[in-house]
């Protein structure tokens, strides 16, 4: 299978703070990975040098084989969708207008000129359920519709590669099981490559067909989901107690978090 994402070895700081301290991992063509890990671990700086909007102090990090920051922003920007945490402020957009940006990398010279009745859009639109807020301005939206929004934005690209950065932030329960579920449905009908940046290990678990858990700047965990998801995993890498309570008929895994341990 073709590598879509190579990272070797790769290392990242902010001034005098080692974020990522070698990280390797590889990611091939219709994977399906959740990237897990604590608060402040490095998840949001590797999915930017995934992206290539950011380098690695030390190592690589390749995007079809070549360095991702290298790469010209459009064409990575035709490969690769991102669901960023925040929406930057955008007075005076409406939520179609928005949605309709995400058709810039696709177009030809005139291309930051939005043309809102694009197909791609309005079936994004609909595809996450913002049909209804299309002509809401963004910024009177609550946060549960614009991270929604957000999610149309990258569908919008319609890009073989999406990473996702916490996808299921400030959704309430039905939301963030539609959210996923429709990424999981892409990813299975469209054949996607999907990152997605998760905190609850359940939908991990149950979304996803690996997981990667990033601890001390590195990868700690790597692997299918039953074999990462383990009591060690919540005390190593989430410095809880925890049980793992695993489907009798399906081996699907469930995480239980019972107490913050005693940290050193
Ligand atoms: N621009 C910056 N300048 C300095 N430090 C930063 C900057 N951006 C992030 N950091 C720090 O780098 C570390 C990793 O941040 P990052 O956002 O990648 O973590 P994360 O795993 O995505 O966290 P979370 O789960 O809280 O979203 C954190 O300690 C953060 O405070």
């Amino acid at each position: 299978m073709t590598e879509v994402f190579t990272v070797e070895q790769a290392r990242y700081r902010y001034r005098d703070r080692v974020v990522l301290d070698g990280v390797s991992l590889t990611v091939r063509a219709g994977e399906c990975v959740a990237l897990v890990g604590r608060n402040g671990c490095g998840k949001s700086t590797l999915l930017r040098l995934l992206t290539g909007a950011d380098r690695p102090a030390d190592g690589r990090v390749l995007l079809h084989g070549r360095p991702a920051h290298a790469q010209r922003r459009r064409d990575v920007a035709r490969q690769v969708a991102v669901l960023h945490q925040q929406l930057p402020p955008v007075p005076g957009l409406t939520v179609r207008q928005l949605v309709a940006q995400g058709r810039y990398p696709h177009r030809g010279p005139l291309g930051m000129l939005w043309r809102p009745e694009d197909a791609e859009a309005s079936a994004a639109l609909a595809a996450t359920g913002v049909a209804g807020l299309a002509d809401r301005q963004v910024d009177t939206l609550s946060g549960g519709e614009r991270q929604r929004v957000r999610l149309a934005l990258a569908l919008a690209q319609r890009t073989p590669v999406l990473l996702l950065d916490e996808p299921t932030a400030f959704l309430d329960v039905r939301h963030q099981l539609q959210v996923l579920s429709l990424v999981r449905r892409l990813h299975a009908e469209r054949g996607l490559t999907v990152v997605t940046v998760l905190h609850e290990l359940d939908h991990a678990a149950r979304f996803t067909d690996r997981v990667i858990a990033l601890a001390g700047g590195r990868v700690a965990a790597d692997g299918p989901p039953a074999d990462v998801v383990t009591p060690a995993l919540l005390a190593d890498v989430f410095g809880v107690r925890g049980r793992v309570l695993a489907d009798a008929h399906t081996g699907a895994v469930r995480a239980l978090a019972d107490d913050p341990l005693e940290q050193p």
